[in-house]
């Protein structure tokens, strides 16, 4: 068991998120179409210090996350402060923890306040599946630092025969773990037969998820949180995340075609998250800071924790592992818990995370514990739908998920959150957020 955790600073105030904010999510290649996600993480950024009038000399440190890195640009978070008319002085570095990246920048500002070390912050997370970083193969790629050393044409065609056409097709980024090679969708079909998740289960929690998300939209409970965004060639705006399907119809699921493993498999392009560009940012500020400013914080940060477990099998199960930790640090168990916000990577480990949520065996065996973290009641779980629906620009995810809790627990009246994640590595994220 855990010990308690005080999300405070030395002078016992809270941690507050003040506002937040993300861009409309839009599915890869469609209306951020040669964005880079630095100026995603612009465009969202600076309409969260004008919404807010926030003067950009409150905000002492910006941290920000961008996944799929430009080697361009590989402080992103500075990058936003020099692009976004804050104080040059402001300081600024970037964090990545794949999936999870803007829980850590997140936490990264937090664990500033409770050292005492700031007293404001911006974190957030943003990624462009649309503009990566196209690179060459490992072959080409040596012979360009060979070809540097040459001095004669005779040295040149030496190195430069040696390569086949092969060689010189561009090599775009995977999502694939590194060490293993596995992509991410292999990994959910490992989870989907060790769990024994059925097709028909994934395409029912992926229905929920955009039945969910429209009708959020279309009671109007994002349009505070997601700015209208205006990309080049500026031919109309983008208002809503434009992979929510509004007629989502089960049997339209049950067509589609394994995408991964593509002949015994169960993982869609329905039943899992489509590649997605989009930012998003929350501003935060010690409890003492924000009502000095006159600001009414939406919540405050109960507790945190991350997790790591091998990566050959079933490594999407963060949540199950992270999630008991922020729970007894936050000296809760899961029926405490007002809402429930589970990033969904794929419906197939979404629905093994439940599971093992569920499972006493799961809690001996592999978290050394004596009983299960609990049921978890539907009712309570994911009300807006997740990551299926809304898309999962990576590093975005995070602070989407913070900002769309704390709105929620206002509309209900106030409560207490736990928001979970699974990233790349065997990662878990969990937090857990409260309302005044
Ligand atoms: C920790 C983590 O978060 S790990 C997760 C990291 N993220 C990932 O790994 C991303 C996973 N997703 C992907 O790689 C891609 O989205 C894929 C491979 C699954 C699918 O890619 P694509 O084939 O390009 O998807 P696309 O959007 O074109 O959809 C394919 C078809 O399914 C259809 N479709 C998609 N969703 C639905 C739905 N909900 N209902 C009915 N049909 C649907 C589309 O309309 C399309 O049909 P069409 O071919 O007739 O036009």
């Amino acid at each position: 068991m855990a010990t308690k955790q005080s999300v405070t600073t030395r002078e016992g105030d809270r941690i507050a998120i003040v506002a937040g904010l993300r861009t409309p999510f839009a599915k890869m290649a469609t209306y951020f179409h040669g964005v880079p996600a630095v100026d995603l993480g612009k465009m969202v950024v600076n309409e969260l210090l004008v919404r807010h009038g926030v003067d950009p000399t409150w905000v002492d440190q910006v941290v920000y996350g961008q996944v799929v890195q430009m080697p361009e640009a590989p402080n992103i978070a500075r990058e936003i402060v020099l692009g976004t008319g804050m104080s040059v002085h402001t300081d600024a570095y970037s964090v990545s923890r794949a999936c999870a990246t803007s829980f850590q920048s997140t936490v990264n500002i937090a664990e500033s306040m409770m050292a005492g070390t700031i007293q404001a912050g911006i974190a957030g997370g943003a990624d462009s599946t649309s503009v990566s970083p196209i690179g060459v193969s490992k072959k080409l790629a040596r012979a360009l630092v060979d070809l540097q050393k040459t001095k004669t044409m005779g040295q040149k065609w030496a190195v430069l025969k040696k390569l086949g056409l092969k060689d010189l097709l561009p090599v775009p980024p995977a999502v694939a773990e590194y060490s293993t090679g596995l992509s991410m969708g292999d990994t959910a079909e490992q989870m989907a037969k060790t769990h024994q998740i059925s097709r028909q289960e994934q395409d029912k929690l992926a229905h929920r998820s955009h039945s969910l998300a429209a009708e959020s939209w279309e009671a109007g409970k994002l349009s505070d949180e997601v700015m209208t965004a205006y990309a080049e060639p500026f031919k109309g705006a983008l208002e809503r995340d434009n992979n929510i399907r509004y007629d989502s119809q089960l049997e339209g699921y049950a067509k589609l075609r394994p995408a991964f493993d593509k002949k015994h498999g169960s993982v869609t392009a329905a039943n899992a998250t489509p590649l997605t560009d989009g930012a998003s940012a929350v501003l935060m500020m010690t409890e003492k800071r924000a009502k000095e400013l006159g600001y009414t914080p939406l919540g405050y940060i109960k507790s945190y924790a991350f997790s790591a477990i091998d990566v050959w099998e079933d490594m999407l199960m963060g949540p199950s592992y992270a999630t008991p930790i922020a729970l007894d640090r936050a000296g809760m168990s899961l029926n405490d818990l007002t809402l429930i916000e589970m990033h969904e990577a794929f419906a197939a480990q979404t629905l093994a995370n439940i599971k093992m949520f569920a499972s006493d065996k799961f809690a001996k065996e592999k978290l050394g514990r004596d009983k299960a973290t609990g049921e978890i009641d539907m009712d309570k779980f994911n009300v807006m739908g997740s990551s299926i629906a809304y898309g999962h620009p990576f590093a975005a995810t995070g602070t989407r998920m913070i900002t769309q809790m704390l709105n929620e627990l206002q509309r209900r009246g106030g409560g207490s959150g736990l928001l979970t994640a699974c990233a790349a590595g065997g990662l878990g994220a969990a937090m857990i957020v409260e309302t005044e």
